[in-house]
């Protein structure tokens, strides 16, 4: 059914130099960047867009950007040359949309990891153009039943992501129930690196974080982050601009609204354990924005929080 929803959104689309390929259900797909080599069955529709100004993939499940090349550049994005594009399984890699609620759900432990909407399929609302050529796509989400018997919160969620030289999310969450409704959500971008052991991070200097690996005790961030091991580390109410050097390129992630920063890889001895990273572990950096832990937002009847993320690169 969301496939002819699509397809029929798609007949109607006048774009300027822009295409949008759908890659139905079970067809074959091959992942962008550096593992062309890869191709891998989907259970479910991936849109390819092409424009004048990039290259990107979005798969329909979780509304997750898998891939982003602006013209003459590299992707900014990782996914995972072991990912499996499962339905109801997480995708390892691209900027999995973690919602209602951030890691684990700190009343209902049991809860699924990173909320519901990562892994259920969203919806493709709307499609349009700027005078530019930035071509925007609207994703739409709703829980079913049994998020809601798990989550009594119905809620709405929409993802807007703008296609141009530059990546941009608009992630909006609604409140439609009656009463005050915890929030918690990350947009967990993955971004692809060259050379993990001389990654550094810029706009975190002097900083305040949660160790995610001391069981969240409090550090402060005072000398330079180094990715020789396991690194989890939540900074609250940073919001700002970060960039990622990764030798001479330098990926920007700038926002509104999602104040939260969590920077994640795993280290070797975590990934040997993860069937979808394994020995990949060093291709990649999280750095993921969003309202959690301290900024965790409580939306009243009817409220919306809105939160806006661009990524670009040098
Ligand atoms: O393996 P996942 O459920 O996708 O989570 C991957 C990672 O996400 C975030 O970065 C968390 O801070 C980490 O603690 C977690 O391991």
């Amino acid at each position: 059914m969301v496939t002819d929803d699509l397809a029929s959104s798609l007949d109607v689309l006048e774009l300027k130099n822009a295409h949008i390929y759908l890659k139905a259900a079970n067809a074959v797909f091959t992942p962008a960047h550096g593992f062309s080599a890869v191709s891998t069955s989907v259970d479910f529709p991936v849109l390819e867009c092409v424009t004048s100004k990039c290259r990107a993939v979005i798969s329909l499940q979780g509304a997750q950007v898998l891939s982003f090349i602006p013209n003459g550049k590299q992707d900014l994005l990782w996914l995972s040359p072991l990912a499996t594009f499962k339905t109801g399984d997480a995708i390892r890699g691209g900027i999995p949309q973690c919602l209602p609620w951030f890691g684990v759900n700190r009343r209902q432990p049991e809860l699924p990891k990173h909320g519901v909407a990562r892994t259920q399929m969203w919806t493709l609302g709307d499609v349009s153009q700027d005078a530019d050529e930035t071509l925007n796509l609207r994703f739409v989400f709703s829980p079913n039943d049994d998020d809601l018997e798990a989550f009594p919160y119905p809620f709405t969620a929409q993802l807007e992501v703008s296609m141009g030289s530059e990546l941009g999310l608009t992630l909006r969450i609604k409140n439609e129930g009656g009463d005050a409704m915890p929030l918690s959500f990350a947009m967990h971008s993955y971004f692809a690196v060259s050379e993990l052991d001389a990654v550094r991070i810029e706009g975190i200097a002097g900083r305040e974080y949660l160790d995610n690996c001391q069981g969240l005790a409090r550090f402060v961030q005072d000398q330079e982050l180094q990715f020789d091991a396991e690194i989890d580390r939540v900074y609250e109410a940073l919001g700002a601009c970060q960039q990622i050097h990764d030798g001479s390129r330098k990926i920007k992630i700038d926002g509104e609204a999602c104040d939260t920063v969590v920077i994640w890889n795993p280290g070797q001895t975590l990934a040997a354990g993860l069937a979808d990273v394994g020995p990949y572990f060093r291709g990649y950096v999280c750095l993921e924005r969003g309202m959690a832990f301290g900024d965790e937002l409580e939306l009243a009847a009817g409220e919306a929080a809105q939160a806006t993320m661009r990524l670009s690169s040098n």
